[in-house]
């Protein structure tokens, strides 16, 4: 990461609050030491593709390098680890008055060197979010030249503010629902709420931002003549009669209930990326993303591993939804964003489940980020959210067959750098 000013890191103050806020953690961390220098590091490629939830959570595995060389994806953890954990966190001054001062990086990451006929201009509309601001970085750190789009409902600046200045880099502060004209060569569709409680805020402006937002990026595509890559959805199946779900499979949605402007809007988009790619040749790839998790999630996100965290590191009890026996498949950051670059350069067109087959019940997850955290906070159930789908499991087969895919994180290494990230957030996240 590049540097900060040397007068900048000396004046680095934390507030009162943060401190003790760390000091209360601190005990989480020393436990944790042990565990996190336990397992043997392993390079991407060799853990085992398995459908059995089981072999996944009992691997040992430590991945050290994300990517894939056909694609030239390929990075070391620690690179991306510099830009969202830094070892030197002094990208902001928290006063004891209340005020926070931003600094300035002095210099960037260095990113390849790619030939202008190489460089590809890359449009990544929600590119300021959770996923858009890691996808960001990798494809930065390829070479390529980036646009990101977002109208920052969820996003933030401070999620890509390390690329701000440079000259591959362009922000735009633009709603995806009012056409947009650029010259591109890829855009990615990332664009809509994903977490529940922010898409059913406004569910009219969910239904809207995926149908209209979606015509307006493959207008453009068409237009362009750019390769378009939809962020599609696990919720496309709804509450799956399914097991696991296979993209073959039509799903099961509810079209009224509070989940539909969501899993409907998604639905309705993939149809309209499919209609273009028939009636325009366009050049579409759709990805249907499981549960994901990691660094850079809102502290307001409202999804359950966020919520695990903060609750456990603030010593608040765990909110489960419902009796606990619903299940999800929960997969880090980084895997995501390896499908999501090979999808876009494979070439494959058919819609690609990306997700981490490990599966837990939320009792068991919840329990599980308890003792992780902070083993003595209680648990307790609050009622049930209408239309919850009650099994949730990618079969990630189509992926490793036709992009060589397959999740490399455990679930275990993802919330050990997720609770790490949430508690360099201090104040900010957790009060
Ligand atoms: O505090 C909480 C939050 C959530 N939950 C439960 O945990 C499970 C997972 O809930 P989340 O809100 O994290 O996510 P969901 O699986 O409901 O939806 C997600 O699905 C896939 C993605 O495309 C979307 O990002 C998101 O809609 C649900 O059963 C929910 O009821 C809790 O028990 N407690």
């Amino acid at each position: 990461m590049g540097s900060f000013s040397e007068n900048s890191q000396k004046s680095h103050k934390m507030s009162e609050q943060t401190a003790s806020l760390r000091e209360a953690i601190q005990h989480v961390e020393e436990e944790q030491t042990s565990a996190q220098n336990a397992p043997d590091k392993i390079e991407q490629g060799e853990a085992q593709t398995s459908d059995n939830a089981q072999e996944y959570r009992n691997s040992k595995r430590r991945v050290a390098k994300v990517g894939h060389e056909t694609v030239h994806s390929n990075v070391e953890l620690e690179t991306l680890r510099d830009l969202y954990l830094p070892k030197d966190p002094s990208d902001r001054i928290v006063h004891s008055d209340g005020t926070v001062s931003f600094l300035h990086a002095k210099s960037f990451l260095p990113v390849r060197m790619l030939r202008q006929s190489e460089r590809l201009r890359i449009l990544v509309t929600g590119g300021a979010g959770f996923v858009g601001s890691h996808l960001v970085d990798r494809l930065m750190l390829m070479g390529h030249e980036v646009i990101v789009m977002d109208n920052f409902f969820t996003g933030t600046k401070t999620n890509v503010q390390h690329w701000i200045g440079h000259p591959h880099f362009d922000l735009v502060r633009h709603d995806v629902v009012d056409p947009f004209m650029i010259e591109v060569n890829q855009i990615y569709h990332l664009a809509c709420p994903a977490s529940p409680p922010h898409y059913q805020y406004n569910p009219t402006k969910t239904v809207k931002t995926s149908v209209m937002g979606t015509i307006n990026m493959l207008g453009l595509a068409k237009r362009t003549k750019a390769r378009f890559l939809l962020t599609s959805t696990s919720e496309v199946y709804g509450d799956p009669e399914e097991h696991p779900q296979k993209e073959t499979y039509w799903g099961h949605v509810n079209p009224i209930g509070p989940r539909a402007c969501y899993d409907e809007g998604k639905r309705i988009a993939e149809t309209l990326t499919y209609s273009y790619m028939r009636q325009n040749d366009v050049d579409v790839r759709v990805a249907r993303i499981f549960n994901t998790f990691g660094p850079r999630m809102s502290p307001a996100d409202g999804r359950v591993v966020s919520n695990f965290i903060i609750q456990a590191l603030k010593g608040e009890q765990l909110t489960i939804y419902g009796d606990g026996t619903q299940t999800r498949s929960f997969q880090y950051v980084h895997d995501l964003i390896d499908g999501l670059i090979l999808l876009m350069n494979k070439n494959f067109t058919e819609p690609v489940n990306l997700g981490n087959p490990e599966e837990y019940s939320i009792q068991e997850f919840a329990e599980m980020i308890r003792d992780r955290v902070s083993p003595d906070t209680p648990i307790k159930h609050l009622p049930a959210t209408m239309d919850d789908p009650k099994k949730r499991k990618p079969d990630v087969t189509r992926a490793t067959t036709y992009l060589g895919w397959q999740p490399a994180f455990s679930v275990q290494q993802g919330l050990e750098e997720t609770i790490e990230w949430f508690k360099e957030q201090g104040l900010e996240a957790l009060i």
